[in-house]
């Protein structure tokens, strides 16, 4: 399903970190790019309404209001419960019943592939677990869109790999944007990029769009690992970052 952001704008106090964005974030997985405080934490956050833009909204198709599920950077499970019972009950902060919170607290540790860890409890779990977990966390609920900032930071290769592998299924019949600077992030698992820069969308396309548009005069396309090798700076130079 689609999500529209139209002219969100956003500041800490009279500093301005959003400003007037424009985007529709598609259905399958999407990266959001940026250089650190690009403001790719404060976007994830006005979206999931944590924090309310000072301008602009957020709709779904038919005007219905939508229901995400986000996955913090740093989030702490209490290490006492059981996995089970930590996403039951994100699941019923998010409006499902009790009656109805074990068989989805069920769905949502399967499509993380950790229903043998339902009944352990979170200080068991290695890191990788534990962030699969708030993944099914995330999911419970069964949101139009999940969200996700920067899901794989922490992680060890093998870890990294699962959760890609995780993501990347989740994404297939879902609408999901993640923040990241793992450029095997957005290799393995992005059908589409969206790049911040000062407060604006500098680019929404697909990694091959990308790409091309750096390339610009027909040269071989370059590959992304060397555009970001090269910094954010050229980037935004090439994309007519001019403000
Ligand atoms: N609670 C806050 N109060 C004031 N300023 C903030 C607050 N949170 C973030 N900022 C500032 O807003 C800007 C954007 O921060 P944000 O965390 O959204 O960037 P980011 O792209 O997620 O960065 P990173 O890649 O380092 O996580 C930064 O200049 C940051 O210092």
């Amino acid at each position: 399903m689609d999500i529209t952001l139209h002219g969100v704008s956003f500041g800490y106090g009279r500093k301005p970190v959003l400003r007037d964005i424009d985007w529709t974030i598609r259905p399958g997985v999407t990266g959001l790019l940026g250089e650190n405080g690009a403001g790719k934490t404060t976007l994830l956050s006005v979206l999931v309404g944590l924090l309310r833009p000072k301008s602009g909204s957020i709709t779904l198709p038919g005007d219905t209001t939508p229901r995400f599920g986000f996955v913090p950077q740093r989030f702490s499970l209490p290490g006492e419960m059981r996995a089970a019972d930590c996403v039951q009950y994100t699941a019923w902060i998010n409006g499902v019943s009790r009656a109805a919170a074990p068989a989805a607290a069920e769905r949502a540790l399967a499509s993380v592939d950790l229903s043998h860890k339902a009944s352990a409890r979170v200080r068991s779990l290695s890191g990788g677990q534990r962030q699969r977990l708030g993944v099914a966390a995330g999911l419970a609920h069964d949101p139009d869109v999940l969200v996700l900032d920067e899901p794989t930071v922490g992680l060890d290769p093998s870890q990294r790999v699962r959760i890609r592998e995780v993501i990347a299924k989740i994404g297939e019949t879902r609408t999901v944007l993640l923040s990241t600077h793992v450029l095997e992030d957005v290799r393995f698992l992005c059908q589409r990029v969206g790049v911040l820069a000062r407060g604006k969308l500098a680019f929404d396309g697909t990694v091959e769009e990308i790409e091309a548009k750096i390339a610009g005069d027909g040269s071989a396309p370059s590959r992304l690992e060397s555009i970001l090798e090269r910094g954010y700076r050229t980037l935004l130079d090439t994309l007519g970052d001019d403000d």
